[in-house]
C-alpha cells in the first residue's frame, strides 16, 4: 500500500465558550472557540487529523477554503508528499489561482495550516519515530521527559471575568503550582489597574505577570497605557497594536525597554516573512508562534530557526481549541533540537476543551509533559465533533431552541 490519500473531509466544529466569557479579550468580546477540523483518509486505513482555530462566525469560510485546497492533496501518496515537502507546501500556497486569496495570509493560510497539520499527523502516525541517539539531543530530551516544558496560564483572567471569579481562579492556580499568569487588558485603564493590582497582590512579587491587549491600541496610546501599568511589573505586553505594524511594535519596544517590559506578538502574525521583519527591526522580544496561523510545522520551523539566529526567546501562543495539543510538539522540538534553553521561555496554557481530544495535553506542576502517542495530538473524539458540529450538532440545536424560546 502506498498510503495514498483517498479523501479529505472538513467539518465546522464550534463550542459555546462565549456564554461564560472564556477566551474574552479587549477585541474578541464573545469568542466561541471553534475549529475547521480535517480528517485525511488513506487507502491503507491510516488517517491524519488536523485543524485550524477560529473564534466562531466565519468558520464556514475556512471550511470552504479547505475544500478548495483538498484537490491538491487527494490522490497523492504520503511518500510523494514528504519526499518533497517543500514542493508540496508550495503547491498549496502557490496555486496559480488560489494564491490571489493570500498569499500566505488570512483565511486561505488558516486553511493551509489545517490541511498541513493533518498531513503532519498522518506522517507521524505512519513513521516509527526514531529517538535521537546523539548525546546532545539526548540530554534535553531526557530533561523534558522528566520535568516537562514550563507553562504559563491565561485561564484566570479573561477580560469578561468578574473580580470574584478572577480571585478564585488565581487562588486555585497558585495552589496548583502555577507561577506565571497572563491578564487581559486594553478596554478600560481603571479596570486594568484594579485587575493587575489584584493579581499582583495575589501572586506576590516573585511570580511572573504578563499582559495582553489583543491589538487594542494605537502606538502612542500603547506606550502611555502600558507605562501606567508598569508598576505591576509585567514581563511583556502582548499584541499592543495592529499585528501588521512592525515599525509600530519597534517604537513600543524601544519606549518600554527602560521600564523592563518587552513586547510579545505572533498569534496573528501572518507568516514567516512578517516574523523575519519583526526580528530584523527589533520589534519584539518574545516570539509567539502559532500552530494554526502559520503554515503548520513547515513554516513554524522556519520561524524557530530565525528566532534562534536573532537570540529572541520563543513563547508559543496556545489555548483556543486544540492549540495546546498542537504547539507542545513545536516547543519541545525547539528545546530539544534548536535552542536548548529555557531562559525567558514558557508555553501558554489554557484550561478549556481538552476533554474533546483523544490524546489531550498532560500538565504536571505547571509543565507540559511530552506527548507519548504517535501523531500531532489533535484527533478529536468523534462524539464531540458530532455534538458540536455547526449548525446541525445537538449542542447547537439545543442552543437554537433556547434562543427561539426566549
Ligand atoms: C480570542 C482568544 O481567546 C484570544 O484572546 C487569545 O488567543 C489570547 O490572545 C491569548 O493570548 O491566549
Ligand atoms: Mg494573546
Amino acid at each position: 500500500m502506498l498510503q495514498r490519500v483517498i479523501s479529505l473531509t472538513v467539518r465546522d466544529v464550534r463550542f459555546q465558550t462565549s456564554l461564560e466569557q472564556h477566551g474574552s479579550d479587549a477585541m474578541h468580546t464573545d469568542p466561541d472557540y471553534s475549529a475547521a477540523y480535517v480528517v485525511i483518509d488513506t487507502d491503507c486505513g491510516l488517517k491524519g487529523f488536523g485543524l485550524t482555530f477560529t473564534v466562531g462566525k466565519g468558520t464556514e469560510i475556512v471550511v470552504r477554503a479547505v475544500d478548495a485546497l483538498a484537490g491538491l492533496v487527494v490522490g497523492k501518496s504520503l511518500q510523494e508528499i514528504v519526499s518533497d515537502f517543500r514542493g508540496f507546501y508550495r503547491l498549496l500556497t502557490s496555486d496559480g489561482q488560489m494564491r490571489w486569496l493570500g498569499p500566505e495570509k488570512g483565511v486561505i493560510h488558516l486553511a493551509t495550516a489545517a490541511v498541513l497539520n493533518a498531513v503532519w499527523d498522518l506522517w507521524a502516525r505512519a513513521e516509527v519515530f526514531i529517538t535521537c541517539a546523539d548525546c546532545f539531543f539526548r540530554l534535553p530530551e531526557d530533561q523534558m521527559l522528566k520535568e516537562g516544558y514550563p507553562a504559563y496560564t491565561t485561564s484566570c483572567a479573561w477580560l469578561g471575568y468578574p473580580d470574584q471569579q478572577l480571585k478564585q481562579l488565581c487562588t486555585d492556580a497558585l495552589e496548583g503550582g502555577w507561577t506565571k499568569f497572563k491578564v487581559k487588558v486594553g478596554a478600560d485603564l481603571e479596570d486594568d489597574i484594579r485587575r493587575c493590582r489584584l493579581i499582583r497582590q495575589m501572586i506576590g512579587p516573585n511570580n511572573t505577570l504578563m499582559i495582553d491587549a489583543n491589538q487594542r491600541w494605537d502606538v502612542d496610546e500603547a506606550i502611555s497605557w502600558v507605562s501606567r501599568l508598569s508598576e505591576f511589573k509585567p514581563l511583556w505586553i502582548e499584541e499592543p497594536t495592529s499585528p501588521d505594524d512592525i515599525l509600530g511594535h519597534a517604537a513600543i519596544s524601544k519606549a518600554l525597554a527602560p521600564l523592563g517590559i518587552g513586547v510579545a506578538t505572533g498569534e496573528q502574525c501572518a507568516n514567516r516573512v512578517m516574523f523575519k521583519q519583526f526580528l530584523q527591526a527589533s520589534a519584539l522580544q518574545f516570539v509567539q508562534i502559532d500552530s494554526c496561523r502559520l503554515g503548520s510545522v513547515n513554516e513554524n520551523l522556519a520561524v524557530l530557526l530565525m528566532a534562534h539566529k536573532f537570540k529572541v526567546p520563543v513563547c508559543p501562543h496556545a489555548g483556543g481549541v486544540g492549540l495546546c495539543e498542537l504547539v507542545q510538539h513545536l516547543i519541545l522540538f525547539d528545546y530539544i533540537c534548536v535552542s536548548a534553553s529555557l531562559s525567558d521561555r514558557m508555553c501558554e496554557y489554557v484550561d478549556h476543551l481538552h476533554e474533546h481530544f483523544v490524546n489531550p495535553v498532560v500538565i504536571q506542576d505547571a509543565h507540559y509533559m511530552p506527548p507519548k502517542d504517535p501523531g500531532y495530538s489533535c484527533e478529536m473524539l468523534e462524539s464531540s465533533v458530532q455534538r458540536h458540529q455547526y449548525p446541525e450538532g445537538e449542542a447547537w440545536k439545543a442552543a437554537h431552541e433556547q434562543m427561539t424560546k426566549a
